[in-house]
């Protein structure tokens, strides 16, 4: 790592701290990020998700892996500098992002999630703050949840940020696919339009109310693994009405309000691929009529209620299989390291691995109704609460956190401006 001059921190993730950096032999200006655990075998690191999965994916829309260095049983990845993230854009502008924008940003982000799938894998944490961008460049980035699809299920050591999980990852299916990327991306388009989270949940349970308050009651037989907690979230749920998108994205097209709506379709066999959702009316810009800016949508967003995420790890059902590794820093059995340059420095008593990749290196304020409302909604979140608890030995666990508090891993989520949905509601 001596060839690296550490400049300053990028960002603190669950994984691993992100660092810029200059590689003093080339020049070049880089992303370190190192991980947090230590690493004391190289097969360990070469079976890391996000190694494999970046080897694999070649991509001008994914985040370029250029070396993976291992040095004193700490493992650091070398990566493409890029120089902001999504959400730190979204909070700085003052102004919400033109459609065009976001058709650029949106069209990028699908490009490099179709090759992800076609590839084989899926990402399982897009956000805001993982997809990176330099000029009007976006790339995706942070790998470490990706899963290879044809994986086996179950799937249960699922984490990511509540906000863009899926309903059925929330209902806790066992076996989800890459429908999952396809509601974040989703929740995503909404947010580019209004800069605020669509669903901005604060615990599980209250992640699918906030769902259902934009998208109304599902049909639950789209669930058939949740029959439980589809009941419970049935009493509360079963009457809510779906909003009108329009109505939460007065900034949006007719076509972007269309695609939000089959991304985010409860049913994750009705969401478009990432291949379909770029042929949608929204891309086809001769088709589009711009759409006359009826409201500032900075009116709309409200104060953030005080409201904090708690931002738990839902660590549910953790399973004994070895590569149940915490934090999706996962290993995989009987590792491999055919095709790649290994060399061992052990000068200056450093013991440092390095590994090349030779083939990623070519290439408005709120009104008292909604108070109103809100007091209602989250009284009625109490009660389903109150009704989980005291339901114990149920076959199909309710989600429920291990207790692991990581508000501080994620400061920046609590500073987001949160998106308050007004709708139709009935006790
Ligand atoms: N290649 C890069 N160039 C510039 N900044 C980066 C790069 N990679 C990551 N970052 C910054 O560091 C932050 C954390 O990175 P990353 O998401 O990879 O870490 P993590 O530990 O896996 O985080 P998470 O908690 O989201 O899983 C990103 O949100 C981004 O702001």
């Amino acid at each position: 790592m001596e060839r690296y001059k550490i400049l300053e921190e990028l960002g603190d993730g669950t994984c691993g701290s992100v660092f810029k950096a200059f590689n003093i032999e080339t020049f070049e200006i880089v992303a370190v990020k190192k991980m947090k655990r230590k690493f004391y075998f190289w097969e360990e690191c070469m079976n890391l998700r996000e190694v494999k999965a970046l080897r694999k994916l070649n991509h001008p829309n994914i985040v370029k892996l250029k070396e993976v260095v291992r040095a004193n049983d700490e493992l650091f990845f070398i990566l493409e500098f890029m120089e902001h993230n999504l959400y730190q854009i979204m909070r700085e502008r003052l102004r919400p992002f033109s459609e065009g924008e976001i058709r650029n940003f949106m069209s990028q982000m699908l490009q490099g999630l179709a090759h992800m799938h076609r590839n084989g894998y899926f990402h399982r944490d897009l956000k805001p703050e993982n997809l990176l961008v330099t000029k009007d460049v976006l790339k995706i980035a942070d790998l470490g949840l990706a899963r290879e699809v044809s994986s086996m299920p179950p799937y249960t050591e699922y984490v990511s940020t509540r906000w863009y999980r899926a309903p059925e990852v929330l209902l806790q299916s066992s076996s989800y696919t890459p429908a999952i990327d396809m509601w974040a991306v989703g929740a995503i388009l909404a947010e580019l339009f209004t800069s605020s989270p669509i669903f901005p949940g604060e615990s599980e349970i209250d992640q699918l109310y906030k769902i259902c308050c934009v998208l109304g009651a599902p049909d639950w037989t789209s669930f058939p693994e949740a029959t439980n907690i589809s009941r419970l979230i049935n009493i509360s749920c079963s009457e809510i009405l779906p909003t009108n998108l329009s109505d939460i994205i007065p900034n949006a097209s007719s076509e972007a309000v269309d695609l939000i709506m089959q991304l985010c379709s409860w049913d994750p066999l009705r969401r478009p691929t990432a291949d379909q959702a770029l042929q949608h009316p929204f891309f086809n810009v001769a088709a589009c009529v711009p759409h006359p800016l009826m409201h500032d949508p900075l009116e709309l967003r409200l104060n953030n209620m005080g409201a904090k995420p708690n931002l738990e790890l839902s660590l549910w059902d953790f399973n004994t299989e070895p590569d149940d590794c915490f934090l999706g820093l996962t290993l995989a059995v009987k590792p491999s390291v055919s095709n790649l340059e290994v060399v061992h420095d052990v000068s200056q008593g450093i013991e440092e691995d390095l590994l090349f990749c030779p083939r990623l290196e070519d290439h408005p304020e709120q009104s008292g109704e909604f108070i109103h409302l809100a007091s209602l909604m989250l009284a009625v979140v109490h009660v389903v609460a109150l009704a989980l608890s005291s339901i114990q030995n149920t076959p199909i666990g309710v989600p429920q956190s291990t207790g692991f508090a990581i508000t501080s891993l994620q400061p920046n989520l609590l500073e987001r401006q949160l998106l308050a949905v007004s709708s139709p509601f009935h006790l």
